[in-house]
């Protein structure tokens, strides 16, 4: 996709006419190396090459806003209501942002109500309307210190028109969509009834996927924390593997459509031999299949470890009868159990009867609380996102892109999916570091 600087400007409810509580501490600020002013934009591409081939001048290149305080905001803080949504599946660092929101918001603006909705989307229909919770600084007190989320999620559809009359009937001014593509596709509903009843509410995004794959994001918030989780299974299975004759570790991953999570895990502490990606299709059988790599593998090492992020190589099993969860996400075959099975049977079939230890952490890589590195991204993700709609944006999600805390336009984040680029530098890591080879079959 193509994008040009026009396709990059955010929406805004209208023009910024309340002092700031921020106003003082930005009367000087000016850009420099590690801040960006409001008036200036962050460029969205960063090489010479890509720069130049777009041949318009600077200040037509495609660029984003800067998040952050503004000097006016358009919201009256003491007159302001929020609400606060976390939906789709958990990641690390939900309650990290559900906390930097309302500590910003108490402490800095003094709105009048935040609002949390329980379980997702559903939290705002009628039927569960009774459930929501005021938020203050006391109930957000430790929870960082937990994974999940204290608002509950869910999947599955809502109507739009519903969820938009509980904002009215609260009074919502602002409101807080912590979650991923789908949240974001609802969040653009949502968006759309608004305006088509010519309602003053923003709706702000802040991006949430375990598997690193929305775009126009340098790297989710949790995904590190995730990929250090799962970095423990990988190295159990080795160790597994190494005491055992023809030992075989397998871990299982998620990662639906992206193996972001698999590659890290796997070069973290360079144990697995063999990295299987829905990116980079692969073949069983023929001198250059897997089975044989894995054979040969065993025949000179005594003992392989293969991770596989759970959307590889779909197309190896049988697509009939699949059926879908309650949001559209298509549920996926077991890879990780089909090539427990596939290579055993290979490997007794060689003579080389194989010790296999299967590991599928699944949902332990998700449910933890946020590393340090993950909470403070939470945090600074979530004082950009209060910024925001206290300053009237909406339909924007904040992002960081290229270390820069950003706004973008929602549809830019369900426009496709980030992937790990089989012509990219990770990948090319992770074939170095393992050795496998850059394609299985021809
Ligand atoms: N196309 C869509 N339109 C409206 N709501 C959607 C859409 N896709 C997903 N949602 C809703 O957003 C919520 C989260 O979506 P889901 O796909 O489960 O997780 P994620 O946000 O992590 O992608 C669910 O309540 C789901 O019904
Ligand atoms: O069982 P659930 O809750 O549907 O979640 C499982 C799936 O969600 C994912 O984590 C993706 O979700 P996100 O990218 O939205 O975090 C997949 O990798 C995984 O298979
Ligand atoms: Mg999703």
């Amino acid at each position: 996709m193509t994008l040009e600087l026009d396709d990059l400007r955010v929406r805004t409810l209208g023009e910024c006419r309340f002092d700031s509580p921020f106003a003082e501490m930005l009367a000087t600020k000016r850009t420099s190396p590690h801040y960006v002013h409001e008036d200036d934009r962050v460029l969205v591409d960063d090489t010479v090459s890509v720069l130049l081939a777009r041949g318009v001048p600077i200040d037509r290149l495609p660029s984003l806003e800067a998040a952050g305080p503004r000097r006016k905001v358009y919201f009256d803080p003491a007159a302001t209501s929020v609400g606060i949504v976390t939906c789709g599946g958990l990641c690390p660092g939900l309650n990290d942002v559900i906390r930097g929101i309302v500590q910003e918001l108490t402490e800095h603006y003094a709105v009048a109500h935040i609002y949390g909705f329980r379980n997702g989307y559903a939290g705002l229909t009628r039927r569960h309307r009774e459930r929501v919770v005021e938020l203050d600084l006391h109930a957000v007190r430790d929870i960082n210190n937990d994974g999940g989320t204290i608002l509950g999620s869910s999947r599955g559809d809502q109507c739009p028109e519903e969820m938009v009359d509980t904002l009215v009937e609260l009074g919502i001014d602002v409101l807080f969509v912590i979650g991923g593509d789908g949240s974001m596709r609802g969040a653009m509903k949502l968006t759309r009834e608004i305006d088509a009843r010519g309602l003053d509410i923003a709706v702000v995004g802040v991006p949430k996927t375990i598997d690193n794959d929305l775009p126009y994001t340098d790297q989710s918030f949790g995904f590190q924390t995730a990929f250090a989780q799962a970095t423990e299974f990988i190295a159990s299975v080795f160790v597994e593997s190494q005491a055992a004759e023809n030992g075989v570790g397998i871990v299982k991953l998620m990662g639906r459509h992206s193996g972001f999570i698999a590659c890290y895990a796997a070069l973290s502490n360079n144990d697995a031999d063999f990295v299987l990606i829905p990116e980079v299709p692969f073949v069983l059988d023929g001198p250059n299949g897997v089975l044989r790599r894995v054979e040969d593998h065993v025949r000179r090492h005594g003992q392989v470890v293969i991770v596989v992020a759970e959307g590889a190589g779909q197309e190896l099993l049988e697509q009939e009868g699949r059926t879908t969860d309650a949001s559209g996400n298509t549920k996926l075959g077991d890879i990780g159990l089909f090539l427990k099975q596939k290579i055993t049977e290979h490997l007794t079939e060689v003579d080389l009867p194989p010790t296999v230890r299967y590991l599928d952490p699944s949902y332990a890589i998700r449910s933890v609380a946020a590393n340090a590195y993950d909470s403070v991204y939470c945090v600074r993700l979530a004082h950009a996102a209060v910024h925001a709609g206290m300053a009237g944006r909406t339909d924007t999600v904040v992002v960081r892109w290229r270390r820069r805390f950003v706004h973008i336009p929602m549809r830019l984040i369900t426009s496709h999916r980030n992937q790990v680029d089989p012509d990219g530098d990770l990948w090319m890591s992770v074939l170095e570091a393992t050795g496998q080879p850059a394609s299985f079959g021809t």
